[in-house]
């Protein structure tokens, strides 16, 4: 059976980066990605404006929604400070068990919990299963057209507080529409769009920061 891209990418990683380097395995992924197989990681570019948020809020709680091959989930987890924890949610079984494999190999497992299944499932979850209470930070970058839906979830189940925040990726590119209009226009989040460029490409793309005014 003929391997998937995303195997690919793990293997390029496990042959050629440093066991243990989060930067490394970053930089890895990206010269792959950018070299010989584009994929749909956060990249370079917006993974700095990533970085900036993780660093601007240090959240003791983290969630992002898919994980995909774990690129964002290693890109966060890097920046958590000493008990800190950032769940990432995959339904896909290949592409989490290629993630799984690629935060182990990155050395930051103990600060990340894989959730394997759908967002609308898991989420509802969190507090009694996972023991969360509040979210601080949130990275969204799972298909797009659960973007609103699963933000509207979050505050059904109470697990944003006044402050925490939401990054999400995409919002030109391939674009999250009913997303944008949804949170743009809704007067308890407070917004801010970050104009950048599509993941190895030179197209245009933006991330949305929404604070929950509570
Ligand atoms: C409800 C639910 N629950 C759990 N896991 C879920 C889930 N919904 C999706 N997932 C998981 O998350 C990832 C999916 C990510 C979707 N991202 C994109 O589609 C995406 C696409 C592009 C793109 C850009 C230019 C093009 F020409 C084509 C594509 C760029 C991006 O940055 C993207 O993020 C993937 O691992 C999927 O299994
Ligand atoms: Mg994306």
């Amino acid at each position: 059976m003929n391997q998937s891209k995303e195997r690919r990418i793990l293997n390029f990683v496990l042959q050629n980066a440093v066991r243990g380097d989060p930067c490394s395995v970053m930089e890895t992924i990206d010269k792959y990605c950018s070299e010989k197989e584009w994929a749909m990681n956060v990249g370079d570019v917006k993974g700095v404006i990533l970085d900036k948020t993780v660093e601007e809020i240090n959240p003791k709680v983290a969630l992002e929604l898919g994980t995909y091959c774990g690129y964002s989930a290693v890109r966060i987890a890097r920046l958590l400070k000493a008990g800190a924890c950032l769940l990432t949610v995959e339904f896909n079984p290949e592409f989490a068990a290629i993630a799984k494999q690629m935060i182990e190999f990155a050395g930051v497992q103990d600060k990340v919990k894989l959730l394997e299944g759908p967002s609308e499932v898991i989420i509802p979850q969190l507090k009694k299963k996972y023991e969360v209470d509040t979210l601080d930070f949130v990275f969204v970058d799972h298909w797009k057209d659960r973007y609103a839906p699963d933000t509207i979830l979050l505050q059904e189940c109470s697990l944003l507080r006044k402050g925490s925040v939401l990054l999400a990726d995409n919002i030109i590119f391939p674009g999250a529409p009913e997303f944008v209009k949804y949170i743009r226009n809704n007067p308890r989040f407070q917004c801010s769009t970050y104009p950048s460029y599509l993941e190895y490409m030179k197209v245009q793309d933006a991330m949305e920061k929404a604070v929950f005014l509570g």
